[in-house]
């Protein structure tokens, strides 16, 4: 088997790399290219691992023709279309933990050297200026840390800033009052506590939702005097705004360490007063940036080689321990949306996933994607576990899971029943000794088939010589029949074949078999 190709195209700790040749991949390391020079390149990788420099746009993907996965080694994914990634069937990764303490230290660096106006002191004392009367700080002791986010790493800020004798206010919607008291802070609304907090610390991802959060109505609503941490993204406060703020001394002063373009060149809020900042520095220490790529290399290479599925941002975990315990059953619940799929007429409305026996005791969310992979293939070649959820839900599809324990015929089942405008089809299956993918019902009638390749479905009169007429027909045309599945409702009613044949079907033989006596419908199918 050939490796997976992976490329390293931002700059990243070199245990990155080793993971993923230990793991099996193919790594290049190459940095610093241009857009055009990455769509050249990317085509030839499986595997893309990033930290902030690469944006990954339309134009990437669209080249990236082998992609199956990008690996971001931290955590802001801004830089990656993800709904485009998903589209195209691309997993989208991040290392959500490696960086968040460092990160929250960051913030609370800037917290103190903008209490103290360490940067603007050093400058001066180095320049042999002795500027000791220029210099008057603020205690942190005592005052209001206003976390705007309370994820991960304001969470983290917030246990700094209580250790540092801080009452944290936090403004978060989705900070429920439970998490808001294990975490020591204060849950409020955005007006009060840009009304209550002496020093307010971003920490939301960047999103409409948050964009332009920090506006310039909202920056000149504050409490006069109140300064201001960024250490999440640039974007979140209208920098114009801030720096008329800071030239005011409405706002005390600002800390930033991302700016809405980035690499900052000649942002206007370059030599504002009481201004200070880094380039992006939230994650960079040691520990930090061999954590995440640590995390990234091993997350890429488990996808790639195992199937294994971590941190995904577009799709459901799959653990490296589950992922060989879960194949068989998805190789089975994707033949069974397939067939379906290829079988039920009309529009589809609503599907159930149903998993009986030891199939109810798996985690269901990728088995479910494997259905929907299979079943949406009817509409496009290119749908895989990643698109296929987005794909149903574009066509209003109802999805829903079921699980049952009791015991049926067969230890583990998986039943697929979609509803058309034209009625339900349901179709199950099972796995033969743990491992081997079974259809053992279509559509009522029991059968014992192989879900694979080139196959025949016949719907027929039960009646005597009717199998003898069909193996002419095909041995006629030197169609070969690698499988002979049968199965009936009852003596003498309607039965079914599922013929597994070496080579497609031509449309013309399709038709000669329709035409024979007591058929009624003629399916070739491909899985
Ligand atoms: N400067 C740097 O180098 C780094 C920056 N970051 C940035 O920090 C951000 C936060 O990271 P984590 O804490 O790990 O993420 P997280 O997902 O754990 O926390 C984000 C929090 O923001 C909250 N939130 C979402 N929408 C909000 C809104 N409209 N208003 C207020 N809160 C809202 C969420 O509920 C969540 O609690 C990342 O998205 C990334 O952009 C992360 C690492 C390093
Ligand atoms: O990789 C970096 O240096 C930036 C980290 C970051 O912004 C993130 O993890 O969201």
């Amino acid at each position: 088997m050939t490796k997976p190709k992976v490329l390293i195209s931002d700059k990243m700790d070199p245990n990155a790399a080793r993971i993923f040749e230990e793991r099996g991949c193919e790594v290049d390391v190459i940095t610093g290219e241009t857009p055009e020079e990455l769509k050249a390149r990317i085509g030839e990788y499986h595997g893309l691992a990033i930290r902030s420099s690469t944006t990954v746009t339309r134009e990437i993907l669209d080249a990236a023709t082998n992609l199956k996965v990008i690996g971001r080694a931290g955590i802001g994914v801004d830089n990656v279309d993800i709904p485009y990634a998903s589209g195209k069937g691309v997993v989208v990764m991040n290392t959500p933990f490696g960086n968040s303490i460092t990160t929250a230290e960051h913030a609370i660096a800037l917290m103190m050297a903008l209490a103290r106006q360490i940067p603007a002191a050093n400058t001066g004392t180095q320049a042999g200026q002795w500027p000791k009367k220029d210099f008057m700080g603020v205690e942190v002791t005592g005052k209001t840390f206003g976390l705007i986010g309370a994820g991960n790493i304001g969470s983290i800020a917030a246990s700094r800033a209580i250790g540092l004798r801080m009452k944290v206010i936090a403004y978060d919607p989705f900070l429920t009052e439970d998490r808001a008291i294990e975490i020591g802070v204060e849950k409020v609304d955005l007006d009060t506590l840009l009304q209550r907090a002496d020093f307010v610390s971003l920490h939301t991802p960047l999103t409409d939702e948050t964009r332009n959060i920090l506006s310039r109505e909202r920056l000149e609503g504050a409490r006069p005097g109140i300064r201001i941490i960024n250490c999440a993204r640039g974007g979140l406060i209208d920098e114009a705004a801030l720096k008329d703020c800071l030239e005011s001394g409405h706002v005390a002063g600002a800390a930033l360490d991302v700016f809405a373009q980035e690499p900052a060149k000649d942002n206007p809020l370059f030599g504002a007063p009481n201004f200070i900042c880094t380039p992006h520095l939230g994650a960079s220490t040691t520990e930090a940036q061999v954590n995440v790529a640590l995390q990234v290399a091993e997350q890429l290479s488990d996808y790639l080689v195992n199937g294994g599925v971590t941190n995904a941002l577009n799709m459901p975990s799959l653990s490296a321990e589950e992922a060989p315990k879960l194949k068989p059953y998805m190789a089975l619940a994707e033949g069974l949306g397939s067939l379906v799929g290829q079988l039920a007429h009309g529009n589809l409305t609503k599907i159930s996933i149903e998993r009986e026996g030891a199939a109810s005791e798996l985690n269901g969310k990728p088995i479910t994607g494997a259905v929907l992979a299979g079943l949406m293939r009817r509409y496009s070649d290119t749908v895989n576990m990643v698109n296929a959820p987005f794909l149903a839900k574009e066509r209003g599809l109802e999805v829903s899971e079921i699980r049952q324990n009791r015991d049926g015929a067969f230890n583990t089942l998986i039943r697929v029943s979609v509803e058309t405008d034209q009625g339900t089809r349901s179709v199950a299956g099972t796995l033969f000794g743990n491992e081997a993918p079974r259809l053992v019902e279509i559509f009522g009638i029991g059968i014992e088939a192989e879900l694979k390749g080139h196959m025949l479905y016949i719907v027929n009169d039960d009646k005597p010589g009717f199998i003898g007429r069909i193996g002419t027909m095909l041995g006629n045309h030197g169609i070969n029949i690698g499988t002979f599945n049968l199965g009936r409702r009852d003596a003498g009613g309607e039965a079914v074949l599922l013929l597994s044949l070496d080579e497609a079907l031509d449309p013309a033989i399709v038709a000669e078999a329709e035409a024979l006596e007591g058929v009624k419908m003629v399916k070739g199918l491909a899985f």
